[in-house]
């Protein structure tokens, strides 16, 4: 075995069918007094739910989360929380949501506690992201980790079915990665099989019937994992190519991750064999690109760039920004082969292996 390095996570994870219910208990172990309430606009509803639970103890709703962070978004939230006196940021809704409260923390130190609603997994990393003059940056910083997440299968009952397959996928790229990552350890590694199982699982009982609790329930449990490994291990070419993507070209986070990860995979194929192999297994398939492409299709996800917007003529772009500041990836990256690799994901060909 390779020599490794382990960092533990602090975190306090209430996982299941209800959990939601405890949400006041949870609280008062953070020892907070005033929490402010995050969502989207659209999931204003849920987030009045929590602050009616919530009770003298909600500190008001800031309800204008998006995706990325915003740096005037990320201004006001902070600047309410100020007003309102608030001792703590309950995050309720998906990587936007999530990702604002960490604005607040990463100024305040303010806590979170984050309640999931999609599979993306930000509620188990200290990475945030504030974009700013249209460019997002990225950083790591313990005190945006969520001090406390709630997973409460019932919320995600109403993702649509075309977001809970590509954010399960969005899932199983964070896993993936970690899989070949350079800081890889043994311990991620389990995770990452048993997410990406979890959620290969999952996805098809969630596309045949997307009230179907125990689907939800496993899809949750596989993308707490893999948030983890995102969390503790560091991404390569595939969350590359997805942040140029997302940042230069405004594309969709979880179908640009679903249409992408076939690609990046069979990029790597050859670079990272054991990980491949891992991936293929926890996906049921012959090789993991492959796995990864059919989950997607069969599922009804996207699997072109073209179909989400991304125009030809930017593919060459895409190509120069991605290969700046590259992250560390298995196999040295080429341009003439990453080229390709954009044109097969533009055109949505099935990897050859
Ligand atoms: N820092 C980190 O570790 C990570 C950050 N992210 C960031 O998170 C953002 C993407 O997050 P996502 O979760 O993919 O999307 P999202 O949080 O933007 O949600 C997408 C849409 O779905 C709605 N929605 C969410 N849950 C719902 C539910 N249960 N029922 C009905 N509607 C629901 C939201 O209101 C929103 O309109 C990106 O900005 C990405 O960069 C994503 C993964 C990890
Ligand atoms: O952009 C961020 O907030 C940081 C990480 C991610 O979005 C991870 C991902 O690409 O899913």
């Amino acid at each position: 075995m390779k020599e490794f390095v382990y960092n533990g996570q602090p975190g306090r994870v209430v996982f299941g069918i209800g959990a939601l219910s405890r949400l006041g208990r949870e609280i008062e172990a953070l020892g907070a007094r005033r929490a402010l309430v995050l969502c989207t606009p659209e999931q204003r509803g849920s987030a009045e739910r929590v602050a009616q639970m919530l009770g003298g103890k909600a500190a008001g709703i800031f309800d204008r989360a998006v995706m990325h962070v915003p740096i005037e978004t990320a201004r006001g939230a902070r600047e309410l929380a100020r007003k309102r006196d608030a001792d703590c940021a309950v995050a309720v809704g998906g990587g936007s949501t999530t990702g604002l409260g960490k604005a607040i923390a990463l100024d305040s130190g303010l806590p979170i506690l984050a309640i999931p609603t999609t599979y993306a997994g930000s509620e188990m990393t200290p990475i945030y992201g504030i974009t700013e003059g249209g460019l997002k940056k990225t950083g790591r910083d313990a005190k945006v980790l969520p001090r406390t997440v709630i997973y409460d299968p019932e919320l995600t009952l109403t993702l649509p079915v075309g977001l809970s397959v590509t954010s399960g996928i969005n899932a199983i790229a964070h896993a993936a990665e970690g899989l070949y990552a350079v800081d890889a350890n043994p311990v991620m590694d389990l995770m990452a099989e048993e997410g990406m199982r979890a959620l290969g699982a999952a996805l098809p009982g969630i596309r045949s019937n997307a009230q179907d609790l125990e689907a939800r329930s496993q899809a949750l449990y596989g993308a707490w994992l893999c948030g983890v490994v995102l969390g503790n291990v560091g991404m390569a070419l595939h969350h590359k190519l997805c942040h140029t993507l997302g940042g230069s070209f405004n594309l969709p986070h979880a179908e640009t991750h679903t249409i992408v990860l076939p690609h990046a995979l069979a990029y790597n194929a050859q670079a990272a064999a054991p990980a491949m192999q891992r991936i293929a297994r926890a996906l049921q398939g012959d090789s993991a690109a492959q796995a990864v492409y059919d989950l997607a299709r069969d599922n009804g996800a996207p699997v072109a760039l073209r179909e989400i917007g991304m125009q030809a003529q930017d593919l060459d772009r895409a190509c120069g920004i991605a290969l700046q500041n590259q992250y560390p990836n298995p196999r040295p990256l080429e341009k003439a082969a990453i080229r390709q690799l954009l044109q097969d994901a533009f055109e949505g060909r099935r990897p050859d292996a």
